[in-house]
């Protein structure tokens, strides 16, 4: 669909009986220049999907759709009312003790008992009375978790919420998502550079490319999974067949900087 052409805009809450997430048609270009293509898109409600794809093919731009973040687009989206956001970086106020920020903008100014509930959930509790920049880029990251999921989402976004972290740190937190999933079902979109990552976690795993989901698999197995079974490794393969990697040893090459403080 070309980048000037105009069609129906909407974004609109799902019912009760309508799948978590619709995309239909959807496009998106930034100064004449077209991001996303048509693309459509289905999450039931509580599946777990996981979206791949090159640098710079639209993944987040989808996401920030998703959320509400970014309307001026074509095509048909209709999403859960309730939906949350974490991104790669925590986003913390660093002027607000951690509890504030898990509540921030809650109605009803909620106390510290509602954000220390969450806490728990993500087992940092005790960090509850402390200032953001005195937590490790784990913690922090867990803090985004908690102020995501005190919101009840129905549609859980993660913009590679893992990627700034160390690989140890990084494999607790894909551990933890899995766990608080399976707790809360919501439904989940996560993006990532990680392909054992989507595969580890995801009922479907989507591949992004030329605008639109160019592949997708039904990660069919049980979970806890490990990334050595027979049946992920043939997935792993074809994933990144389609992404054009190839099956070297190391997989996907994930970058791990420094955690943020
Ligand atoms: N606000 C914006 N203004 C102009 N161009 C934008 C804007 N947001 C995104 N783009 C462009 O849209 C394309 C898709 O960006 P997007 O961030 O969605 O990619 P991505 O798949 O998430 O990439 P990565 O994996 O590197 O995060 C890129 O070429 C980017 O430069």
């Amino acid at each position: 669909m070309n980048a000037t052409t105009t069609t129906t805009t909407t974004t609109t809450p799902a019912t009760t009986a309508a799948p978590g997430v619709d995309v239909r048609g959807l496009t998106r270009a930034f100064d004449g220049r077209t991001v996303i293509d048509g693309l459509d898109l289905t999450i039931e409600r509580g599946e777990f999907v996981a979206l791949l794809g090159h640098s710079g093919c639209g993944k987040s731009t989808l996401l920030r759709v998703l959320a509400g973040l970014d309307d001026e687009i074509g095509g048909r989206v209709t999403v859960p009312a309730r939906r949350s956001v974490a991104f790669q970086s925590p986003r913390l106020m660093p002027w607000l003790r951690v509890w504030r920020n898990v509540v921030l903008g809650l109605p009803g100014r909620p106390g510290p008992e509602l954000a220390t509930r969450y806490l728990a959930e993500v087992g940092i509790e005790g960090h509850a009375g402390a200032w953001p920049k005195t937590l490790s880029g784990g913690e922090a990251q867990r803090v985004s978790l908690a102020r995501a999921l005190v919101r009840e989402p129905e549609l859980l976004l993660l913009d590679e919420p893992f990627g700034a972290l160390d690989a140890l740190t990084r494999g607790r937190a894909q551990r933890l998502v899995g766990e608080l999933w399976q707790r809360h079902r919501c439904a989940i979109l996560l993006v990532t550079h990680d392909v054992e990552e989507a595969l580890l976690l995801a009922d479907r795993v989507l591949v992004m490319d030329g605008g639109s989901i160019a592949h997708e698999i039904t990660v069919d197995l049980p979970r806890p999974r490990g990334v050595g079974s027979p049946e992920l490794v043939r997935l792993r393969g074809r994933l990144l067949t389609w992404l054009g990697v190839s099956d070297e040893p190391s997989p996907v090459p994930v970058p791990v900087p420094a955690p943020e403080k």
